[in-house]
């Protein structure tokens, strides 16, 4: 690169800054002025010098070729050192195309080799692109003369969705008014169809015309988007039930409060305890154990709404969240789950099965408790009261005596079919 750019300013050098017309003038003038000076002054002072006219003419003869030979002297010298020049030019140009041909290679080596594809682009409302690298159709499925010019496809028909393009084109924007790099990540429908993720890195330049074009790559980061996917799930799951785990409905409560206060409705907490679980291992060992904590979290699962939020909060404690509840649906849908749980009975491995009974626990914002914490603690309340009185049964939670009152104030109530 450094070498290169030293060939370029030694061809400058080489290659007169001076126009050929301005330079065959100047030595035409050079040529006359000596020529004139020449005529006028040689034959005086010959003469002068040698008065005799047979000295005269035989001077004069010699003059001529002391002229004809200065001249040809000059005339040598000066072509001599402009094929000099012209010979140094050449081989420097011939040099400096080796190295340009060399890059290019290079180049292209490098741009087919990108586990992505390279781009330059319009920032108009297709991402009309100028150039792709060949990895385009890796990537895409598309060939890359098929995305130039949108001859097939504009880019933006591949990015998945008409407002995830607007925020594309918004990042970019701000990025460019920033005069800064700009770094996104994007579904992709691939042309067969499929979709993968992309991750994007580029920068606005001015093209030789001065438009303002896109410069970048793009690479495919499925592999790692998935990955995050999972750690994603693994990390808000309960890895036996594959419920919600503790954090994740706590956090999920949360903001179904949140929205239950902001849109001012209700909505319920059902805290469900399996009874005599302990017997079921002891019996049947603690896999099959496992089984019916699996079989019945699949049963609560599936007997609520998709909105409804299940949850295991360790050991055989369950909670379940019922967005937009009042106290009357609530104990409905808890009834209706314990009787369905009561109802089953699940196979275990050994060919044996059993029947399991829940007891449950239910609180409804703002009837008993505004807040989480608050809503939590009268739930589990109710659900020890559904224990102490027999279990198998759903107890509501107490109406607290005024809003202000703390977790402790929440006693749950004797009866399940109490709705205070
Ligand atoms: N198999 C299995 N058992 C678990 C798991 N987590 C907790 N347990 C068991 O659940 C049982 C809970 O027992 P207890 O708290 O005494 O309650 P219980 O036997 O259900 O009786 P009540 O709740 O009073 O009706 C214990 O034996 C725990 O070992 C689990 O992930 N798998």
């Amino acid at each position: 690169m450094a070498s290169f750019d030293v060939d370029k300013r030694r061809v400058r050098r080489l290659s007169d800054q001076r126009g050929p017309v301005r330079r065959a003038l100047w030595a035409a003038f050079i040529y006359v002025l000596f020529g004139t000076v020449w005529v006028a002054f040689s034959d005086r002072l010959v003469e002068h010098w040698f008065p005799a006219s047979d000295a005269l003419t035989v001077v004069q003869t010699w003059k001529g070729f002391l002229f004809v030979l200065l001249t040809g002297a000059v005339l040598f010298a000066v072509t001599l050192r402009q094929l000099n020049k012209d010979r140094k030019l050449l081989r420097l140009q011939h040099n400096q195309r080796q190295a340009l041909r060399k890059r290019e290679r290079q180049l292209s080596v490098l741009m087919d080799n990108l586990p992505g594809m390279a781009y330059r682009c319009r920032f108009d409302e297709y991402w009309t692109m100028l150039f792709v690298s060949q990895g385009c159709e890796r990537l895409t499925g598309y060939r890359p003369e098929e995305l130039v010019n949108n001859r097939s496809v504009p880019f933006a028909d591949l990015i998945a969705g008409e407002d995830i393009n607007e925020q594309l084109t918004g990042d970019v924007q701000a990025a460019l008014e920033k005069e800064e790099p700009f770094s996104l990540e994007y579904p992709l429908i691939r042309k067969d169809g499929r979709e993968i993720w992309v991750w994007e890195r580029g920068r606005g330049v001015e093209d030789d015309g001065g438009e303002l074009v896109l410069e970048g790559i793009v690479l495919d980061i499925s592999d790692r988007k998935a990955l995050e996917d999972e750690l994603e799930e693994l990390a808000i799951r309960d890895p036996l039930t594959g419920l919600f785990n503790r954090r994740e409905t706590t956090r999920l409560l949360d903001e179904e409060v949140k929205r239950a206060k902001r849109y001012g409705r209700s909505m319920a907490v059902l805290w469900i305890d399996f009874d005599h679980f302990k017997e079921i291992n002891d019996t049947h060992g603690h896999a099959a154990g496992d089984r019916v904590l699996v079989s019945t979290s699949q049963l609560l699962s599936e007997s609520v709404r998709s909105v409804d939020i299940v949850g295991r909060f360790g050991g055989e404690e369950f909670v379940i969240i019922l967005p937009e509840m009042d106290v009357r649906e609530a104990q409905e849908t808890a009834e209706r789950l314990r009787q369905k749980v009561g109802d089953t009975r699940i196979s275990l491995d050994n060919g044996e099965s059993v029947r399991l009974t829940i007891s449950v626990g239910v609180a409804v914002y703002p009837e008993h408790g505004i807040d989480p914490a608050r809503l939590c603690a009268a739930a589990d309340r109710a659900m020890y009261s559904a224990k102490t009185e027999g279990r198998n049964r759903v107890v509501m939670a107490v109406r607290p005596m005024s809003a202000e009152e703390t977790t402790d104030t929440l006693e749950p109530s004797a009866s399940n079919n109490d709705k205070r």
